[in-house]
């Protein structure tokens, strides 16, 4: 969590791959391997620090959604370390999750000051609030008005000190990011508002190693996870640990989730317990489907939250056989591919590789988010709902790099 007063101007030094080295001796004096750098309105986590430079890696996808689709060397970038306890908020609570690029279309003195007019795309408008907060390329500024379909903010001699924004021109592009109170609101569900930013310090979209290890934890812990994948199917699934699902969590899964509910296994859970493959030519991904199940035990249908909880907890029990099951049932078991994420970038797998980070049974649930709407989630509308949910989000990219 940032707020959004910008501490030093580093200089990008190089840009090798994805690998990009920025010479900011403050900073770098500062920050250690692991630690929470914005940049110029971008979070990255901080890989490498050495002689007054620091070394991240910037994905492809914060690139297109970033104005760092044009990152080179020499390029001056705006640069605040995480908020730590009681650091003062100067400004407004920012995340570094960048939410549009923005168009200045104007700047033209005033007074001491700056004015300068931005025009974002339409989607962002309804979080642009005159008077309200705004993350400007990291920078937290007010929005002074707004009008049709753009926004002005007056820079002040004291942020025209500390950053680079009084050098902008009509044309040039910014990173924006919304008050975070203003991205919730907009949404529907308000009811829940104040649990989600209860939960802001960890929950919506976490890069890297540390959004890996939240998620493990998160998952032991009996906790639910965004997990996204863009690379391939562009939908997002809310993932928990099979061996200690809870009927809450079924019901959650089946009334906010809203997709189609699976029990991603590794192979061999699935061989043991005689559940078979569903015959036929496979979906368009390669997930692999198995015959679905109950609990021969229970006493209703199978459908309730609470039976089909107890049948996934079945499945993940190192003791269950094959006679526990009925077929066919409610419960769709998936089987993954015996190479883990290293051999398949799906949910299944993703979905086994967490349980097994948790020290759990390699059985999982996922279930796809869906918007109210019936259709299927993306980015944004995952990192909305994650951060209404108290979830944190994580990339199916970054788990295969970690686990
Ligand atoms: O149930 C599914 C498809 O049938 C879901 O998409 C689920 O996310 C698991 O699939 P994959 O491993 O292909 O991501």
């Amino acid at each position: 969590m940032f707020t959004g007063r910008i501490e030093e101007i580093g200089v990008v030094e190089t840009v090798r791959g994805d690998r990009v080295t920025v010479r900011a001796p403050a900073s770098a004096a500062r920050i250690r391997p692991g630690g929470s750098l914005n940049v110029s309105g971008v979070c990255v986590t901080v890989e490498d620090v050495a002689d007054g430079a620091f070394t991240a890696t910037v994905s492809a996808e914060t690139r297109r959604r970033s104005t760092f689709d044009d990152l080179a060397a020499g390029r001056a970038v705006a640069l605040e370390p995480a908020l730590t306890l009681g650091d003062p908020l100067d400004g407004h609570l920012v995340q570094g999750h960048v939410d549009a690029v923005g168009k200045v279309t104007a700047a033209e003195q005033q007074g001491a000051g700056r004015r300068v007019w931005i025009r974002p795309p339409t989607r962002f408008l309804p979080r642009v609030a005159a008077k309200g907060s705004i993350a400007v390329d990291g920078a937290s500024l007010t929005v002074a008005e707004v009008v049709k379909d753009r926004f002005s903010v007056v820079l002040v001699p004291a942020t025209l000190a500390a950053t680079r924004l009084g050098e902008l021109e009509a044309g040039d592009r910014v990173n924006l990011e919304s008050d975070v109170v203003a991205r919730l609101a907009g949404r529907p569900d308000t009811a829940t508002l104040a649990r989600a930013v209860r939960a802001l310090p960890w929950a919506g979209h976490l890069p890297g190693r540390a959004g890996v290890d939240k998620a493990v934890a998160q998952l032991a812990a009996g906790g639910g996870v965004v997990v996204w994948d863009g690379d391939r199917e562009a939908e997002g699934d809310v993932v928990f640990a099979g061996a200690i699902m809870r009927p809450e969590s079924f019901t959650f899964l089946l009334t906010q989730v809203c997709g189609h509910p699976t029990v991603p296994c590794a192979p061999g859970v699935l061989d043991r317990l005689e559940i078979d493959p569903i015959p036929g030519e496979g979906d368009r991904h390669g997930t692999r489907p198995h015959v679905p199940v109950d609990l021969a035990a229970g006493t209703g249908t199978g459908v309730s939250a609470a039976e089909r909880a107890a049948t996934v907890r079945r499945l993940a029990d190192p003791g269950a056989a094959p006679a526990d099951f009925l077929r066919p049932g409610h419960v769709f078991p998936l089987a993954a591919r015996p190479g883990g994420l290293a051999e398949r970038g799906g949910h299944t797998e993703a979905t086994v590789a967490m349980c097994v980070a948790a020290a759990t049974s390699p059985v999982g649930v996922c279930c796809e988010v869906m918007n109210p709407d019936g259709t299927m989630a993306g980015p944004a509308d995952l990192e909305a709902a994650a951060l209404r949910w108290g979830l944190p989000l994580v990339d199916v990219a970054d788990l295969r790099a970690w686990l």
